[in-house]
């Protein structure tokens, strides 16, 4: 459906997008994620044809899009801000697009029902947008978009402005009404629980190139290097020397899973593979701190050297700050990883 083929774009000295290749399937919802200034938005604008590219091309359905215009690449867009016309009502709103194209007066109403019925504000076409909580302002930027059955949807941050319940709330429904319609998405957000909860796969970026893609369970589970670690807020991460199944950190010998990369490398180890041990088993560590997370506890634990681990344990198992304790690592938790 989607494809950039080296695409750059270059602010001034900066690349804000770095001979970006990307390929989006139909049906797919793709979710580009990536710290502020890392090149999302741009690569939103370059599809839809509002940012011109200094080099490599875009092309939707086969067709190269270069010297299109927006209004002619069949793409719809929703932002963070969802620039809903306070002066017009839901209905509107909604038809906005399809006014645009022509679509008789019957048609548009007929329509403007289905889409609202869809995102869940049946019968609110009289409404006042600005009469609307955030959430349903939300929906009717949604039904709007989606109106002129657009070939792509591309949606930037669009949960951003809402409190995190009503935002995972409308991702699940998010989800599930563009499996249901066949949509495809490239959608773009900061927030990893969303991109892992809508996308079939994501891409996280870095400096205006790709850090890594793949489905949400791969990147989580083996994310590609120390930036994209620490990008998904995974901080036990240790230099360490692999020999076999071991490696040789700060943290004393770590065990890592067979077949891993040997020699000088980086190590992942997810909180998951921390284990508690008594006193004076395995690494000595200091409690420093202890935050409850609802269905467990993290724990920051002080070793004598080398960086601070971070521990998830039950609610119970919990020790307290200033306590000491026995640290353990599990193989099947630690990540090899490169760069
Ligand atoms: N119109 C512009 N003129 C100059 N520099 C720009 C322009 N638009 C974007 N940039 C720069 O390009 C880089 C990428 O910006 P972009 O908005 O794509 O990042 P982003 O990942 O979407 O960030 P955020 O999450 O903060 O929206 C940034 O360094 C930004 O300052």
């Amino acid at each position: 459906m989607l494809k950039l083929d080296g695409v750059t774009v270059r602010f001034g000295e900066r690349a804000a997008l770095d001979a970006v290749d990307l390929e989006v399937a139909e049906h797919e919802t793709v979710c580009v994620l990536g710290p502020s200034g890392s090149g999302k938005s741009t690569l939103l604008r370059v599809v839809a044809g509002l940012q011109p590219v200094d080099a490599g091309r875009v092309l939707l359905e086969g067709a190269d899009q270069g010297g299109v215009p927006v209004h002619r690449r069949g793409v719809g867009l929703m932002f963070q801000d969802h620039q809903l016309f306070p002066q017009r009502d839901v209905a509107g709103n909604v038809s906005f697009g399809l006014r645009m194209r022509g679509v008789p007066r019957a048609r548009q109403a007929e329509r403007v029902e289905e889409l609202l019925e869809l995102v869940g504000l049946p019968g609110a076409g009289r409404r006042a947008v600005a009469a609307l909580s955030g959430g349903e302002q939300q929906r009717v930027a949604l039904a709007r978009a989606l109106a002129p059955s657009p070939r792509l949807l591309m949606l930037d941050e669009p949960l951003g402005q809402l409190d995190r319940t009503l935002r995972e709330r409308l991702v699940v429904e998010l989800r599930s009404l563009f499996g249901r319609l066949g949509t495809t998405v490239l959608a773009v957000t900061h927030d990893q629980g969303e991109a892992f909860a809508l996308a079939d796969r994501v891409v996280v970026m870095r400096d205006g190139r790709i850090a890594q893609t793949g489905t949400p369970l791969e990147v989580w589970q083996r994310p590609a290097s120390e930036f994209v670690a620490r990008f998904l807020g995974f901080e036990n991460v240790v230099p360490g020397v692999v020999s076999g199944v071991v490696a040789a950190t700060e943290w004393g010998a770590v065990p890592v899973p067979s077949g891993s990369a040997q020699g000088s490398v980086r190590l992942l180890i997810r909180p998951a593979g921390v284990r508690l041990l008594p006193a004076r088993e395995g690494l000595p560590c200091e409690v420093v701190s202890r935050t409850f997370r609802g269905n467990h506890v993290a724990l920051r634990l002080r070793p004598r050297s080398g960086p601070v681990v971070e521990a998830e344990c039950g609610v119970r198992d919990a020790a307290g700050v200033g306590e000491m304790v026995g640290v353990g690592f599990v193989g099947a938790e630690v990540v090899v990883l490169a760069g």
